[in-house]
């Protein structure tokens, strides 16, 4: 289990600071299967999750919408045919926020279940 996913999101007030490119290059390697992308000028984190179907992937977007709402942060979601892709970053920051890492590590376990065989 990801430290990071055990970690207690913060509320990101407007005029909360982001994390610094040091910062977030420390945090990383605690997330290898995620991307540091840019889109528009916005730093995010990006991982595509593969899945066998496309239902599967949609209880999986579900799952994660709930983390979301729970959280009050909120990714993109993108289902597509075997595989979701989720981007978060912090809008009121327009960059990342240590939220945005806890989540992401947050979302690995929640695919981690999907790949535990159950057992009937
Ligand atoms: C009021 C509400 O909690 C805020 O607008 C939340 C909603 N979800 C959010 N999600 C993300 N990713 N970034 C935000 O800044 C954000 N703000």
């Amino acid at each position: 289990m990801n430290p990071l996913s055990q970690e207690t999101c913060t509320p990101c007030r407007r005029g909360a600071v982001g994390l610094t490119p040091a910062e977030v290059a420390a945090l990383l390697p605690q997330l290898p299967r995620w991307d540091h992308i840019e889109i528009e000028g916005i730093p995010q984190l990006q991982r595509r999750f593969p899945f066998k179907t496309y239902l599967q992937g949609l209880k999986f977007v579900h799952q994660v919408a709930h983390l979301a709402e729970e959280n009050h942060h909120h990714p993109v979601l993108v289902l597509e045919w075997a595989q979701v892709t989720v981007r978060w970053w912090t809008h009121t920051l327009g960059g990342l926020h240590r939220n945005d890492f806890i989540l992401a590590a947050r979302c690995d376990d929640l695919y981690r279940e999907f790949l535990r065989p159950h057992f009937v």
